[in-house]
């Protein structure tokens, strides 16, 4: 009995052949991703979906103009709420993630930012009166909102945002007024033309005193004819990178009034007479933003994944090439080049998924907290989720960009569905949070680490390894050590010695008068390295105890040659580091090249097993390369007829434009 339970008949061989390999149970491993219930549960959630046309494409998407797309995804949100619960249980987020990827793929839908930031702001900063007010109405979908904060002129200085909420005590309202150009809010997901109210971020100003940036709930246009409320001017910005199905739009207030208890007032509140009383940190009307750097990691592992999905199978049924003349063209996935893109894009991706599940456990809990009062983690939270956004975001870019390359030239037709993932995916970068920005905020935290070691202060559990002095010797293959530990140590050390060297540097800088600020900013590449290479270190171990906590021996062993393949990985990348106070020597070095690449060989057999083990149906993967099936030289071709271009023989344009020109050219002989 094959292990692998994907194999159909009709497939095609050369992907069947992949599949009769397993040396573990795909059930199992997709059991010990998702847990039990709910693995079971995602499949039943895509068998459904199929059955119901309403919520299927009529034809792939990328070939329909933004406002055919736009009114698609309206169309099925309406089938969804309708009929959906009869599909998923709406009250369970990962049950209700997966039909939404399932029935609008990754492209952006018209609730997205409504459950990701609107839903999150209100639940975590109003007040308990308030949430019974708006929540329910929320939930039951009266009303769509956004979340509105980044402005034409600023993204990542809050603080410099323009628009103004001011205070009038004679009516006991908020005046929200948009006083110049720049100060336009801009971007905000589904504010183009879904959205009827918006979590607006604004100055507060009372008798004439700012306060700093708050939140308040803006209705923007009316709930029965959905015309822009008076004083609000609002549209779309136009096209983009990518997730073209999202209407990102602009919003300008003029002077619109509401009242008093529209402003969030879990945290900060303003009484009747305008008194105002200030959060227990200052920082928590940044909540939603929390909120969704941690929840973005196991997305953009997700998008990763998928991307390796598409790339391993397509590399099992493409043949091109001889590695023996004589021997037959080979299937692509023989070349190491190809093993070597891919499998360490599959091991990011399966390292970034759990360790994503941490993340979001880590949030839970922490955001709990915060709800009572207790700030104490906040700090610890912030740090680490500004440095997880930026790594993974940008080495998940790195990841599905070389799946998409490694599908040579069909990689670049939107067929194989990963151009699509890139663009949506690589937008993590920015939103959220600039990447620079955001691993700069995280070495803050890490410079006052060493601060406090100087001091002799405790250190969080984060941080402790930076005590570890003793760690100055790279121990590969030094008998008693395993590769694993003389890895994770290899990491440490790459971590503390570079944040140990960059505050050194700030702090001469600033011994010989320079500014902390110019100090800072004449050292903000190496601060920025420093961020990283202590967010791999922070995900390789949290990887590793993920793994070792795996109980079915079959999985923990294949999960455990996904481990060390990133775990060299990550070392071979940073390798320039170990050589810094002589760590490590190229002879040590080489040896976790050669390590890696007998992972490669090892993890081969099993290529598509992992991925299959990911279940990914075929219409959430959207791609005609990545089919389960494996057939895809008849797929592509029907794929390129099905195309708007060739519904005519002859293309009107044609006629029109370029025939008129050939004929002439010909009668003028
Ligand atoms: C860069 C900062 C963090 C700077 O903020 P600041 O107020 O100027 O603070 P600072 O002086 O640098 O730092 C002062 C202090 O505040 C701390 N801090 C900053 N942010 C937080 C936080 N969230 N929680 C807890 N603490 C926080 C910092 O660590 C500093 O602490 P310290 O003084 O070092 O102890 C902030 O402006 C920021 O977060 N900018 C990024 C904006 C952003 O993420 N926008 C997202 C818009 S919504 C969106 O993109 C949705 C997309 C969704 C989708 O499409 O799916
Ligand atoms: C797809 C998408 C969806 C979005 N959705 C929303 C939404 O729903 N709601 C919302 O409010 N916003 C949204 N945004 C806006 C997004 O949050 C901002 O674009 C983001 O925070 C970056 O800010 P910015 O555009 O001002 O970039 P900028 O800050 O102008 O960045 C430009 C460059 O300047 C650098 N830079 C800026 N400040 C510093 C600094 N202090 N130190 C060093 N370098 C610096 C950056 O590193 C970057 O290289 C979205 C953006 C995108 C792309």
């Amino acid at each position: 009995m094959p292990l692998n339970h994907l194999i159909r008949d009709g497939d095609n061989p050369d992907i069947t052949e992949e599949r009769q390999k397993a040396t573990f149970s795909t059930e199992e491993l997709a059991i010990e991703i998702y847990g039990e219930p709910l693995a079971q549960r995602r499949r039943e959630i895509s068998a459904e979906v199929l059955k119901r046309p309403e919520l299927l494409d009529d034809c792939p998407h990328v070939f329909l103009d933004r406002t055919t797309k736009v009114e698609n995804s309206m169309k099925k949100t309406v089938a969804v709420m309708e009929k959906g619960s009869e599909i998923c249980d709406f009250t369970s987020r990962e049950e209700l993630g997966h039909l939404v990827c399932e029935v609008f793929g990754d492209d952006g839908f018209p609730l997205s930012i409504h459950f990701v930031m609107f839903l999150p702001a209100i639940q975590g900063q109003a007040d308990d009166e308030q949430a019974e007010q708006w929540i329910p109405r929320a939930m039951r979908l009266e009303f769509i909102g956004t979340y509105a904060q980044t402005e034409l002129g600023h993204g990542t200085n809050l603080r410099a945002l323009e628009t103004t909420a001011t205070y009038d005590k004679r009516t006991q309202e908020f005046i929200l007024h948009t006083p110049t150009v720049s100060a336009y809010k801009w971007w905000p997901g589904n504010l183009g033309k879904t959205a009827n109210y918006v979590i607006a971020n604004a100055q507060l100003y009372i008798d004439g005193k700012s306060h700093g940036p708050h939140n308040f709930l803006v209705q923007i246009r009316d709930e029965n004819t959905h015309q822009p409320m008076p004083g609000i001017t609002v549209g779309d910005i136009g096209p983009k990178f990518g997730l073209n199905t999202n209407d990102n739009g602009f919003l300008r207030f003029d002077h619109v009034r509401i009242p008093r208890r529209n402003m969030l007032m879990r945290h900060s509140k303003v009484s009747a007479d305008g008194v105002y009383s200030p959060p227990v940190h200052p920082k928590l009307s940044y909540g939603a933003m929390i909120f969704v750097r941690a929840t973005m990691i196991r997305m953009l592992a997700h998008v990763v994944l998928k991307a390796a999905t598409i790339a391993i199978r397509y590399s099992c049924v493409r043949r091109q090439g001889e590695i023996k003349t004589g021997n037959g063209e080979v299937k692509i996935l023989e070349y190491q080049t190809q093993q070597h893109r891919l499998f360490t894009a599959l091991a990011r991706g399966f390292a970034y998924r759990l360790v994503g599940d941490e993340v979001k456990n880590l949030y839970e809990k922490i955001a709990e907290e915060v709800k009572h009062g207790n700030v104490e983690q906040l700090a610890d939270l912030h740090a680490l989720l500004s440095g997880m956004k930026s790594i993974v975001s940008y080495d998940s870019g790195k990841a599905i960009e070389q799946c998409r390359m490694a599908c040579g030239g069909h990689g670049y037709s939107h067929a194989s569905g990963i151009p699509e993932m890139y663009a949506v995916e690589i937008a993590g970068c920015t939103y959220e949070g600039e990447n620079m920005v955001m691993l700069q905020q995280q070495a803050r935290y890490l410079v006052k680490g060493i601060h406090r070691l100087a001091h002799g202060e405790e250190l969080s559990t984060m941080l402790q390894y930076l005590a570890n002095t003793s760690n100055n010797k790279f121990r590969i293959g030094e008998s008693g050590v395993d590769l694993e530990n003389a890895l994770i140590l290899a990491l440490e050390y790459i971590a503390r010695s570079t944040i140990e060297r960059v505050t050194a540097r700030l702090d001469s800088l600033q011994n010989k008068g320079l500014s902390a600020e110019n100090a800072w900013n004449e050292n903000a590449v190496e601060l920025t390295r420093a961020s990283r290479t202590h967010t791999r270190l922070w995900i390789a171990r949290c990887f590793r105890d993920r793994v070792h906590r795996i109980e079915n021996h079959a999985i923990r062993s294949a999960l455990t040659d996904i481990l060390e393949l990133f775990l060299t990985y990550e070392v071979v990348d940073m390798s320039q580091y170990l050589y810094q106070g002589g760590y490590a020597n190229s002879d040590q070095v080489a040896q976790v090249k050669d390590a890696m690449y007998k992972l490669l060989e090892k993890i081969r057999p099993n290529a598509v097993s992992y991925v299959d083990a990911y279940e990914v149906s075929d219409t959430e993967l959207r791609s005609v390369l990545g089919r389960r099936d494996g057939n895809v030289y008849d797929n592509l071709l029907k794929w390129a007829k099905s195309n708007p271009l060739n519904r005519t023989e002859v293309l009107p344009a044609v006629e029109k434009h370029l025939m008129p020109m050939m004929l002439a050219a010909k009668s003028k002989l």
